[in-house]
């Protein structure tokens, strides 16, 4: 049989198909060079150009693993001595090497890519600003979106969205709201701690690693704020989320491989059967409020996720449950263990400042009378009188910010400082650094001074005339949206401490101020309590 002349499609199709692949892979390959090479390198030279000059990290690759060798670097560090508060060159050795060498704004390599570090407090509140939207987030990588993905890590309209059902959780009527849960928490841990008291012997100290103590008391706290009497639940997602981190830092120097997350490890499968494990959780008790709320119930409660679910309702459901449960996931990431560290330094800096802590243990009895033996809980009227207290916070977050540096990256070309920047640069504001500026704060930045906020937080920085330059909860539209609720909380929890122990700072205690990424006191925080009469 004959076969005609005319060729078949389909004896060209090899031929196409291997066309595709080497175009799909020169794509691919040209793609790459762009973003892991050209592309930095073309920004660290338009940067240099101007003048800006920077100290460049040993290259490797990853942030990653430029966290885990700061950390082992950190870690080999001798402790500070106590009552040494000049803790950015422990733990920022990198911003402090290059702000030293080059300035305010200076720039960092770690490998290829450069990122630009200002820390002149007039251009960090107008980089947080953001008044013409030249700045956002930076891109969150695979690990982050498996560990919370919220309104913390959105951008652009799906952020403005989800910002606006959030807010309306945390106003003062709201919060106020949950104050009974928050002493609740708070008389749980006095409770445990006067039981060790007692075993110590009476007018005898015990000592107590307040690092987990009061972790356990903002995981508490978060707990019963975001789930109300779902609390228990709450709590198993809490220690789920804790193995999730550990896990998470066992991958972390692997992670900017692209697609690692998706490989069969045991790690991985562990942390993904973690991930469905706390979303079928939440799924569940969201679908129950819900139920309740649709058939009229006043089910929705004072917590967390009954008002974001009402404020959702409200604004028609602009958030699906999936985004739902990852804004309940954000809370706990973002609410507990920057509270705690809050905590810990504060009861850290009171032992190693007595005359502080007489006084504000002075005030709160004055407030609250009723000595150690009062019982009633510290209500939202006399909160808001404690302005010893609040000073000791908020110089507490001034000398141990919590979260060291932010970051964001030029979303357009912007000129700042007389530095023009094409779009893509990555800036680091290192808060921790401003806040120990001596330009700024005074030959005394490095000092334990809270009356420096006696006028609040605006003329702290040397005086009302001064631009205020304390940035704990961040500025700007993306400011903290749990700020009240953290000072709320850490005045509760210090009142009631305060008014039943004496604290002072344990012989074992080492000063390891611990930066990665959040500040930790990396060898513990030993305290001795003893109870008062
Ligand atoms: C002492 C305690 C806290 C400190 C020092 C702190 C600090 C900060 C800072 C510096 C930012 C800004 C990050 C940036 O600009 O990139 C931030 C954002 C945020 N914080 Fe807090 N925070 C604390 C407690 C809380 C609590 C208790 C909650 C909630 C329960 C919370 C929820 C958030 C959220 C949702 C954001 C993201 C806001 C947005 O991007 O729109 N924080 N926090």
């Amino acid at each position: 049989m004959a076969t005609s002349g005319v060729p078949s499609p389909w004896n060209e199709a090899p031929l196409v198909c291997a066309a595709l692949l080497v175009a799909v892979v020169a794509w691919c390959a040209a793609r790459a060079a762009e973003w892991a090479w050209l592309r930095p390198r073309r920004l660290g030279r338009a940067l240099r150009a101007q003048g800006l000059r920077g100290t460049a990290y040993r290259p490797i690759s990853g942030d990653a693993a430029v966290a885990d060798r700061l950390a082992l670097e950190a870690r080999s560090r001798p402790p500070l001595p106590p009552g040494c508060h000049a803790v950015v060159p422990r733990a920022m050795p990198l911003f402090h090497r290059a702000m030293e060498e080059h300035g305010k704004t200076s720039i960092t390599w770690s490998g290829p890519v450069p990122r630009v570090t200002i820390a002149d407090p007039a251009l960090v509140r107008q980089v947080l600003s953001n008044k013409l939207g030249h700045f956002e987030k930076p891109g969150f990588g695979q690990l982050q979106r498996l560990l919370h993905y919220g309104v913390s890590t959105h951008q652009g309209a799906k952020w403005a969205r989800h910002r606006s059902i959030i807010n309306p959780a945390f106003h003062l009527d709201k919060l106020k709201r949950m104050l009974p849960a928050f002493a609740s928490c708070c008389g749980d841990l006095v409770g445990r701690w006067e039981g060790l008291a007692a075993a110590a012997g009476a007018g005898e100290a015990r000592e107590v690693d307040v690092w987990p103590e009061m972790q356990r008391l903002t995981g508490d706290v978060i707990s019963r704020a975001a789930f109300g009497s779902s609390y228990l639940e709450g709590r198993r997602i809490f220690q789920l989320q804790d193995e999730q981190v550990r896990l998470a830092m066992l991958v972390a120097n692997k992670i900017h491989v692209p697609g690692y997350i998706m490989l069969p490890t045991r790690t991985n499968r562990r942390m993904k059967r973690i991930a469905a494990e706390i979303e079928g959780i939440l799924g569940g008790m969201i679908a129950k409020r819900e139920g309740a709320m649709r058939a009229g119930e006043a089910a929705t409660g004072d917590d967390l996720l009954g008002l974001m679910l009402e404020s959702n309702m409200e604004q028609c459901g602009g958030m699906s449950a999936d985004d739902v449960i990852g804004e309940c996931k954000m809370f706990y990431f973002v609410g507990m263990e920057t509270t705690s560290i809050l905590l810990t330094w504060t009861m850290v800096l009171l032992s190693m400042h007595p005359e502080w802590q007489d006084r504000a243990r002075e005030e709160v009895l004055r407030v609250f009378p009723g000595g150690a033996a009062g019982t009633t809980a510290p209500d939202y009227d006399g909160l808001s009188r404690l302005k010893i207290v609040t000073m000791v916070l908020y110089e507490a977050l001034r000398l141990y910010t919590p979260l060291p540096a932010v970051h964001r990256r030029t979303y357009k070309p912007v000129e700042l400082g007389g530095v023009r920047y094409p779009a893509g640069v990555t800036l680091v504001l290192p808060l921790l650094s401003v806040h120990h500026d001596k330009d700024v704060w005074g030959p005394d930045a490095e000092e334990f001074r809270p009356e420096r906020f006696s006028e609040g937080v605006a003329g702290a920085a040397g005086g009302a005339d001064r631009p205020p330059a304390f940035f704990a909860f961040g500025g700007g539209p993306r400011t903290c949206v749990g700020q009240s609720f953290a000072l709320l909380e850490a005045k509760m929890g210090l009142a009631m401490i305060l008014r039943r122990f004496e604290l002072e700072l344990s012989p074992s205690y080492s000063h390891a101020p611990f930066p990665v990424p959040l500040l930790k006191p990396e060898r513990g925080a030993q305290v001795r309590i003893r109870k008062l009469p």
